[in-house]
């Protein structure tokens, strides 16, 4: 059975069927439509009250049928004849319209990434094809597309297709390589486009820092942020989050930039989700999802990815309905990572059954683990692990101690974690050499969804194993104070973490003398550090010595500890 693409909602079952017989539709090779075709799509369209876009290759094959605008029903970069760069994509887009305009920029960027043939509208009226729009990509940067005035349906219908095509792909081969570059089909990244809505209730210091932080985000889930929108309102927009122009703005920018995905500042529902994709034609997720993304990178331990699996079966479930099969994403990208795009696709009941078979399997975890602790050697290595906010330089960190001590590579760790490595310190009195296992940990959230708490504690498994913690703090961010806190109250509710702990407060290259004085005594322990720089290092090396060998006993242990 042929595929309808598209929102095929509220479309009935004989009116889909009569839909998926336009595959069966042989255009003559020398023709953009025969005047019979025009007419059938004219009639659909008026049936269904939506627009209809037809794909049709050059041997006249209708090879794609979506209900839709031509930029909602794009064909994915990857499911595109692959040509060489100076040549057009071999398919044509028709498309039927009710009102007589001629294509919009967003339509002809849409043009461009496809590098469509052509682009072709039928304006419906009454049920007939009333003028008609051709366009079609010439090899100018500044002005990368034709648009011919109002046709006639016969107008068009006599052109010659084949002449004009081979013509057009002429010029543009002419024209040499890297005309229409912006197109970089293959990179796997995600390419994001930013949209932060600042509402009533949040000041613009907030925001702007709220936005850095999701550039930071969506970096650590593995994607690139090509542009940011930025939108005033009052309170946020029932159905779109933003108003009607903006989704607009978004949906040109997004195809500009060449954006295959959009990620809101703020949590949006699931019907917002599905209203914002259903008009910007591409997938919409919001800043949990982006953290569940990169918790799901992250865990490494059972019970990290189960309690990650399960935050996101949470968070999806709300979701599944309405979120069409064009909209599914296969292979890598964030909000694809952790439960399959099969789970994705069955009924809710599977799911909901599946959560709580995972809640049990992490109940049972949890007792081992308890059992394995109270177990547990005095290890051979200590551990030190690196805890703080997010965007600390907490990896920066790791990678400065560990490249400047570990020239050969320890076999034995080499297999290790990429992320949990061994530093080798000289005691400067005996002249002993002792070795630290370091390890990094995901950095803490501001503002982190409640849903998300048990995902985040379990990626945090590392601390619990480890001796002691080193809670790293960019003492460059005017808000370092409350990262402190927030930190400090997240390891509070863990009931294991170990009781030793450092402040290092990093990027001291960026801090004004004031700031550190201040730091210094407000934390009269605290090691000061540069890691870009690598100020401090030694002293750090040797206050977490210090830290190690120094008995659990003669430490205040928090009123949580048993
Ligand atoms: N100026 C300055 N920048 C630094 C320093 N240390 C790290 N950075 C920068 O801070 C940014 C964040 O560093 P990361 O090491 O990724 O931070 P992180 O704590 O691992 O962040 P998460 O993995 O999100 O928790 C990077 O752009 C670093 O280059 C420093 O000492 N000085
Ligand atoms: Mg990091």
């Amino acid at each position: 059975m042929q595929n309808i693409y598209g929102n095929t909602q509220g479309i009935r079952a004989s009116q889909i069927k009569r839909l998926q017989q336009l595959y069966e539709q042989r255009e003559p090779g020398d023709r953009f439509i025969t005047p019979e075709f025009a007419q059938i799509l004219a009639q659909m369209s008026k049936d269904i009250h939506h627009q209809i876009c037809c794909y049709v290759n050059r041997r006249g094959q209708v090879i794609r049928v979506a209900i839709g605008t031509p930029i909602q029903t794009q064909i994915p970069a990857d499911e595109l004849p692959r040509r060489s760069a100076n040549r057009l994509s071999g398919i044509r887009c028709i498309t039927t319209q009710f009102k007589s305009e001629p294509p919009d920029d967003a339509a002809l960027v849409a043009m461009t990434h496809q590098r469509l043939d052509a682009l072709i509208f039928l304006t419906v009226v009454d049920s007939q094809v009333d003028d008609t729009f051709l366009a079609y990509l010439f090899p100018d940067p500044e002005n990368p597309w034709v648009v011919s005035p109002p046709l006639t349906l016969d107008d068009l219908t006599e052109q010659e297709f084949d002449v004009l095509v081979a013509e057009w792909e002429d010029q543009i081969t002419d024209a040499g390589e890297g005309v229409f570059s912006s197109q970089d089909i293959g990179s796997t990244q995600d390419k994001v486009l930013l949209v932060g809505v600042q509402t009533e209730d949040i000041s613009s210091r907030r925001f702007e820092d709220g936005l850095a932080e999701l550039v930071h985000l969506v970096e650590s889930a593995g994607g690139i942020v090509l542009d940011t929108m930025q939108q005033k309102r009052d309170r946020p927009h029932p159905q779109t989050v933003v108003g009607k122009g903006k989704v607009e703005e978004i949906t040109l920018l997004a195809q500009k930039v060449g954006a295959n995905l959009i990620v809101f500042d703020r949590d949006i529902s699931a019907s917002q989700a599905r209203n914002l994709e259903q008009e910007i034609g591409i997938p919409v997720v919001d800043r949990t999802e982006v953290i569940l993304d990169i918790f799901a990178q992250r865990a490494r331990t059972q019970e990290g990815k189960l309690q990650v699996e399960l935050a996101q079966l949470e968070y999806m479930l709300p979701r599944l309905r309405g979120r069409g099969q064009e909209m599914s994403r296969l292979g890598a990208g964030i909000g694809t990572r952790g439960p399959g795009e099969t789970k994705l696709e069955t009924e809710r009941r599977v799911i909901q059954r599946r959560i709580a078979q995972l809640q049990q399997e992490v109940n049972q975890l949890q007792a081992h683990r308890a059992r394995i602790r109270q177990q547990r050697q005095q290890q051979e290595i200590p551990v030190l692990a690196l805890v703080g906010y997010t965007n600390a330089g907490k990896s920066t960190l790791l990678n400065v101690l560990t490249n400047a001590e570990v020239y050969t590579a320890d076999q034995l760790f080499a297999t290790l974690d990429p992320t949990t490595r061994k530093i080798v310190i000289t005691e400067p009195k005996t002249q002993q050499r002792r070795s630290i296992l370091l390890t990094d940990t995901v950095g803490f959230i501001h503002e982190l969804p409640p849903s998300l708490m048990d995902a985040f504690r379990a990626t945090l498994e590392e601390v619990v194993e480890a001796d002691a913690l080193l809670h790293v703090v960019d003492l460059s961010h005017p808000a370092w104070e409350d990262h402190i806190v927030s930190v400090e109250e997240i390891l509070a509710d863990m009931p294991e973490i170990p009781g030793k702990s450092v402040i290092v407060f990093n990027k001291i290259d960026r801090v004004y003398r004031q700031t550190l004085v201040e730091a210094q005594q407000m934390y009269p322990e605290a090691v000061f550090i540069s890691a870009i720089e690598r100020l401090g290092l030694e002293t750090l090396k040797m206050r977490s010595l210090q830290l190690i060998d120094k008995p659990l006993e003669a430490i205040a242990i928090p009123q949580n500890s048993y």
